[in-house]
């Protein structure tokens, strides 16, 4: 069986964006959303995205973003995927996807085995459902916190193409991804030395732990 695919989220310096892809990650995310420690400014879109272009596959990440706020993102980053982390709708995800013409992933909050089921409102919209943790209540931002669920809910998922993260790091991916059955894999804080400061031997160490899985 092939190697899970990975993706490095919240990438925001040309070293750590070379790390990820020195490690042969599979997608770079990058985070378009104020109120993250790993917020993207459009300048920085516009220095990052040629390093990454025909090299790692650009992820620009969103969280309930109007059409204003996209169209400045994708003319910065020129992404291959957009990432919607919010609390967009089918009807949303399927405007942006005609919009964009881009495959769309879209993030799904888990805490119980309902929302695993919630995926299948997007089946047919959405090109890869992201599960990631349920964000607390209220959170001021929904994902990037470093915090896991119970892998095993995700166990005979029935969406075609997904990924897991919440939580991940170099020393429990392999378990996650053999109790969850994932073949590919989103990490932010894990790859982290401090809040929002990505690690370049992290980075190495969670790729090769995942090609170890
Ligand atoms: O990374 C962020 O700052 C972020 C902000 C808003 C929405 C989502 C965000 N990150 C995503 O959350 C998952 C889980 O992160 P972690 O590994 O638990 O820290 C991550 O893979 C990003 O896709």
């Amino acid at each position: 069986m092939s190697d899970p695919l990975v993706k490095i989220c919240g990438l925001s310096t040309p070293e750590t964006l070379r790390a990820a892809i020195d490690a042969g990650a599979d997608f770079a995310g990058f985070v378009f959303f104020e109120k993250s420690p790993r917020h993207l400014g459009l300048e920085a879109a516009r220095r990052l995205g040629p390093i990454a272009q025909g090299r790692i596959r650009k992820v620009a990440l969103t969280v309930d973003a109007d059409d204003a706020a996209l169209d400045a993102i994708v003319a910065a980053l020129a992404p291959d995927y957009l990432q919607l982390h919010g609390a967009e709708t089918p009807a949303r995800v399927k405007e942006v996807k005609t919009r964009y013409g881009l495959p769309l992933i879209k993030a799904i909050g888990v805490a119980a085995r309902n929302d695993v089921e919630t995926a299948g409102d997007y089946e047919g919209v959405a090109d890869i459902i992201l599960f990631d943790a349920k964000p607390a209540p209220g959170a001021a931002v929904p994902g990037g916190a470093g915090v896991s669920f119970d892998w095993d809910l995700l166990r005979g998922v029935t969406a075609k193409d997904w990924m897991l993260s919440g939580g991940l790091d170099s020393e429990n991916v392999a378990e996650a991804i053999r109790r969850s059955g994932a073949r590919a894999v989103d990490v932010s804080s894990g790859v982290e030395r401090e809040r929002g400061v990505k690690d370049a031997e992290k980075i190495a160490a969670f790729v090769s732990a995942t090609r170890l899985s």
